[in-house]
């Protein structure tokens, strides 16, 4: 079993969300919260509504009704844009890298959210443009040197290996400096081996980045072994929400898992 962290106050509170698609109930009436530090999962079968719930957090959903409050504040209509400015970066369930660019470049990618210094200084490439550029490329090779993707750093990330392009969209997400990272199904489709690397590298960045961590993960094994605390969602509904421990001993968990009809 996984070493305990020190766990903070909470990052981000879902109160009370519900979201409908057309007469498809996705959520409802959902509310937990992640604290900062921790590494919470969300688990559920398939269709539960987990990759909705992820959407709401980053604001590529707007539910019918709810709030998500981040950092105590209510927050008012989210982006994707605007979530990640405010620092949640997510990865997705299929991998959304640019896969005719370098490792390289792709991470540079996540850095744009991060460059303060205008167009006028970048263009002549002086001043605080060179001051901020040397910055954003510490930051990225330090990010390379711990996912060690050094060897891969010019390769277009197409080219690469399944499990190398997920930890390569790992470090994208990383180099936008999230407070809060969302992981959909980091470890969907990789061989076991893969499987305990990305386990490590995702316990490495929670530990010594200090970045919360939420994720959606089929593989209880994992989850188990990663979490802190998770929510199970079922049919849109949370029906259950603890430590790892709380949640294998839950009836409803375990009735959800099993089919048993409601
Ligand atoms: N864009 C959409 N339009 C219509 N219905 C949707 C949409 N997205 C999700 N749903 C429906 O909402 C419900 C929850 O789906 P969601 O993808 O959130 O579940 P999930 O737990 O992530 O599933 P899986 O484990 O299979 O990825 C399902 O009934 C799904 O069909």
């Amino acid at each position: 079993m996984r070493r305990r962290r020190a766990i903070g106050e909470v990052l981000l509170a879902v109160d009370d969300i519900s979201l409908r698609f057309g007469g498809v109930r996705a959520l409802s009436h959902v509310s937990f919260d992640i604290r900062r530090g921790e590494i919470r999962a969300i688990i559920g079968p398939n269709g539960a509504g987990k990759s909705s719930m992820l959407n709401v957090i980053n604001g590529f959903y707007e539910p019918q009704e709810g709030a998500i409050y981040w950092k105590g504040e209510k927050r008012r209509k989210m982006t994707p844009y605007l979530a990640a400015a405010s620092g949640i970066a997510r990865t997705f369930q299929n991998i959304a890298l640019f896969k005719g660019m370098s490792t390289l470049d792709n991470i540079m990618s996540g850095r744009s959210l991060q460059m303060k210094v205008g167009f006028f200084w970048q263009m002549i490439h002086y001043g605080p443009a060179r001051r901020e550029e040397i910055r954003h490329r510490r930051r990225v090779e330090e990010i390379i040197d711990f996912l060690e993707i050094e060897h891969i750093r010019k390769t277009p990330v197409g080219r690469l290996p399944y499990g190398l392009q997920k930890r390569v969209e790992l470090a994208r997400a990383l180099a936008m400096e999230p407070e809060l990272l969302l992981l959909d199904e980091p470890m969907a489709g990789m061989n076991l081996e893969e499987k305990e690397d990305m386990a490590r590298y995702i316990l490495e960045v929670n530990e010594q980045f200090g970045t919360t961590i939420a994720l959606i993960e089929h593989d209880i094994g994992v989850v188990m072994d990663l979490s802190d605390r998770i929510v199970v969602l079922d049919y849109g509904r949370l029906i259950a929400d603890g430590t790892p421990e709380e949640v294998a001993r839950s009836q409803a968990v375990i009735d959800a898992y099993l089919g048993v009809a409601h």
